[in-house]
């Protein structure tokens, strides 16, 4: 086994360091880089061999990992170097159909969506393979993903552009309502140290009871929720505030960018 990661930005680091962890090697790994600072960065804390020249032989997966502004450029150039290569890509919003027409008619892909924290292996990740794409190639790319965290396949492309506004872009809405929550609790008089350690081990505590449980979320929250309590009063002004249609339309506007950019890019041949 053997990867040639294209992008050696934030996602691929977390995805090398899950790698890594697991049961692969540096001498694994390659990493096509243009900037030379990220380069030394990658080398440094990794060991992984890195280089500016879209380089991908030898390599039996290449992972696709750099902004959707960047990909038509780096596909382009790749056209004609892909002999049977798995090919994954974590773009937001970037189209197979798209993709495979600017890598020459290529059809061996994966489109996944991980998200930030896969840093620390607990990300989750959305795949949707082309038909062309085998089952021990749909493994390939579900273990490499799944060094990070859990994965989910999807059988539409489009819940693609789902997954990226409710998981890929989730981690910056959780942080957001982290960091209103730390603000609060620094307003009534804990310190900022206090507040961070309250707001932290609430989410972890929060989410890591509704991963172990099987009941409804709104079963979880009743539960917290005594009759003429803090929360009931809490919750209240939440629901007056409408903050549940606010959500779902920050949702539904992440979704239309993903479709947005594909679309845009899309255009180019
Ligand atoms: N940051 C996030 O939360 C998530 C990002 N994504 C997707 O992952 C992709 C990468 O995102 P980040 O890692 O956050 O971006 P980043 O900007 O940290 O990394 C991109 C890297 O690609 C390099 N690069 C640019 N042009 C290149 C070329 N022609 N050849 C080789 N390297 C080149 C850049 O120097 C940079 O280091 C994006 O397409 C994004 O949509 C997916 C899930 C979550
Ligand atoms: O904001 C973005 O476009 C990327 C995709 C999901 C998370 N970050």
């Amino acid at each position: 086994m053997h990867i040639t990661f294209i992008g050696g930005g934030n996602m691929a680091t977390a995805l090398i360091g899950g790698l890594l962890a697991k049961d692969w090697s540096a001498s694994q790994i390659r990493v096509v880089e243009v900037d030379a600072a990220a380069r030394e960065r990658l080398t440094g804390r990794f060991g992984v061999a890195t280089t500016e020249a879209p380089e991908v032989d030898g390599s039996d997966t290449v992972l696709l990992a750099v902004k959707p502004q960047q990909m038509h450029e780096v596909a382009r150039r790749l056209a004609g170097r892909l002999g049977s290569q798995l090919v994954l890509t974590i773009a937001a919003g970037i189209r197979l159909d798209d993709l495979a027409r600017w890598l020459g008619g290529y059809q061996r892909l994966v489109r996944c969506m991980p998200n930030t924290p896969a840093l620390v292996h607990c990300g989750v990740t959305g795949l949707y393979a082309l038909p062309q794409v085998s089952r021990e190639e749909r493994q390939r790319a579900e273990a490499i993903l799944g060094a990070v965290g859990r994965t989910v396949w999807l059988d539409r492309e489009e819940l693609l552009d789902a997954v990226t506004a409710v998981s890929g872009s989730g981690p910056a809405y959780v942080f957001y309502f982290m960091e209103a929550l730390e603000e609060a609790a620094s307003s009534l008089g804990l310190s900022r140290e206090q507040a961070r350690l309250l707001v932290v081990e609430t989410f972890l505590g929060a989410a890591s009871l509704a991963r172990q449980s099987e009941e409804p979320l709104a079963a979880l929250r009743a539960r917290v929720t005594s009759k003429g309590g803090t929360t009931e009063r809490a919750v209240a002004v939440l629901e007056e505030a409408r903050l549940r249609d606010h959500i779902a339309q920050a949702v539904r506007a992440a979704h239309a960018r993903s479709r947005e950019l594909g679309d845009e890019f899309g255009k180019l041949g």
